[in-house]
């Protein structure tokens, strides 16, 4: 029987009973699309091809020799999560529009891929979304890219060895462009952050029976279709059993210095005092810095980070209808445009970005995100998210304002605050705030089928 993407019942990958097509299709997808692949250390290589055979024959070997299947990734957390056995290193391939290009198919050819925005890449997108103009972008960018490589791990020295391995095989006539290193960062509590100090990663479409009977789903549920995540491979042999997934790459400065300026004058402004004052940054953000949902409590809760919620009891009166979480999942509908996240953070930190050190002690740059999300169609899911929400000022209602996060595009309208957690008085009119996160550079790639990669 064929893979039914859109099936409603979450895949036992497990089972014994699963058909011959599902079991092709899980030993020939990337590992890492599916499920979060473990990625504490993870190097980025963003490559160049001047040779057709050659830069076909090398991907061909990276996929031989350093691949593993979805199928191999589940089995291998399922054995580390049992026995405590380490599992491999994460190794992914995404190819541009330009990659296959100039890997030898034809314009033609390269229609096959449904989504428009892959095809044009984002250099032209750049309009569309506010981005900043590609003369700004870091060098690497501004050229034109032909495949990623993300190699990935919890420990550094898998990482580091694979990378050696890789860069060695890597042909006389292929450049590499440019290289991007991430490294998770982790709050005392040992929950995943971002460098504003933010749990970060909790909330994600899930798609595998064993994941989604772990989590409570009393409001909100985490459950998605294949679809939102999968399409199939063009040009694999058997577009029937060998999928991919369009693979979203930015580069997210965030000048961490004035986002914590944002949140103590906001909290000044409120007049919030005390144990009051984060409830600032979690009405930014839309949870507290450990978490917890601003439109649940209000007040940090702590405890196992919590993903039961909706906003439907919300009238903007705990969580801002601008608040990053509200903007980029109103949770009551859109829940196709959910994407499937898998970031890293990038930067050193001497300061302890979870904790309330002064704003003049954080960094202003060289900190950031590397986004990264893995859609069934980047032009419903990552850029209109980016657009028709996150940069839209009157997203669900007029003079809601910009994602404070990552909206992008001129601040000009006013915008107010709840004063107090779910009590109608809201604050005087008041500017947005500022764009702390910049954009410098990326890609829209196709991660495709290993079935593709191994018959180049
Ligand atoms: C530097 C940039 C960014 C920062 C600091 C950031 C931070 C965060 C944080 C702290 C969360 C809450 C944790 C969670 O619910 O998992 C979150 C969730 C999320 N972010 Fe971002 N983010 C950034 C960029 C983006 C971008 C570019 C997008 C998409 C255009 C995006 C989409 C989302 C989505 C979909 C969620 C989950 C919302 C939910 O399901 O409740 N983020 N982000």
């Amino acid at each position: 029987m064929p893979v039914d993407l859109n099936n409603a019942q979450p895949l036992a990958w497990d089972s014994a009973s699963l058909n011959a097509d599902t079991k092709a299709m899980l030993d020939n997808l990337q590992p890492n699309i599916l499920r979060a692949h473990v990625r504490e250390y993870l190097t980025v290589l963003f490559v160049r091809f001047n040779d057709v055979a050659e830069g076909k024959r090398f991907l061909r070997h990276v996929a031989t020799t350093h691949m593993k299947s979805a199928r191999k990734q589940l089995e291998e957390m399922r054995a580390f999560s049992r026995e405590r056995k380490p599992g491999s290193a994460y190794v992914g391939i995404g190819i541009s529009k330009a990659g296959y290009r100039d890997l030898g198919h034809s314009v033609e050819d390269v229609r096959r891929f449904g989504d428009k925005v892959f095809r044009d890449g984002m250099k032209r997108r750049v309009a569309l979304v506010d981005d900043p103009p590609v003369e700004q972008w870091d060098n690497t960018y501004q050229r034109e890219i032909h495949a990623v490589i993300l190699i990935g791990d919890a420990r550094p020295e898998p990482v580091e060895r694979v990378r050696e391995e890789i860069l060695g095989e890597l042909p006389q006539s292929a450049r590499l462009l440019g290289e991007e290193t991430g490294q998770g960062m982790r709050n005392p509590a040992g929950d995943g952050i971002e460098h504003f100090g933010y749990v970060d990663g909790r909330s994600q479409p899930l798609f595998l029976k064993d994941e989604i009977d772990q989590e409570p789903k009393e409001h909100w549920n985490p459950a998605f279709p294949l679809s939102n995540i999968l399409v199939a491979d063009p040009f694999a042999p058997n577009p029937a059993r060998h999928f991919g997934s369009y693979f979203v790459f930015r580069k997210l400065e965030q000048n961490v210095r004035a986002f914590k300026e944002i949140e103590r004058d906001l909290a000044d402004g409120l007049g919030l005092t005390g144990a009051d004052r984060p409830r600032a940054g979690a009405m930014l953000v839309g949870r507290f810095k450990d978490g917890t949902p601003v439109t649940s409590k209000p007040k940090a809760a702590g405890g196992p980070v919590q993903n039961d919620f909706t906003f439907d009891a919300d009238d903007g009166s705990k969580c801002p209808f601008s608040g990053h979480i509200r903007k980029t999942n109103p949770r009551s509908f859109g829940r196709n445009v959910l994407m499937a996240r898998r970031g890293q953070t990038y930067g050193e930190r001497t300061d302890q970005p979870w904790d309330d050190a002064p704003p003049e002690t954080r960094p202003s740059g060289d900190v950031g995100l590397l986004f990264m999300a893995f859609n069934s169609s980047l032009v419903d899911q990552f850029e209109f998210t980016q657009q028709s929400w996150a940069n839209n000022p009157d997203f669900q209602n007029p003079a809601t304002g910009h994602d404070p996060v990552i909206g992008q595009g001129g601040r000009d309208i006013k915008v107010t605050f709840p004063k107090v957690w779910g009590r109608p008085e809201q604050s005087l009119p008041q500017p947005q705030v500022a764009q702390t996160v910049t954009m410098r550079g990326g890609e829209y790639f196709f991660m495709p089928s290993l079935a593709f990669l191994r018959t180049l």
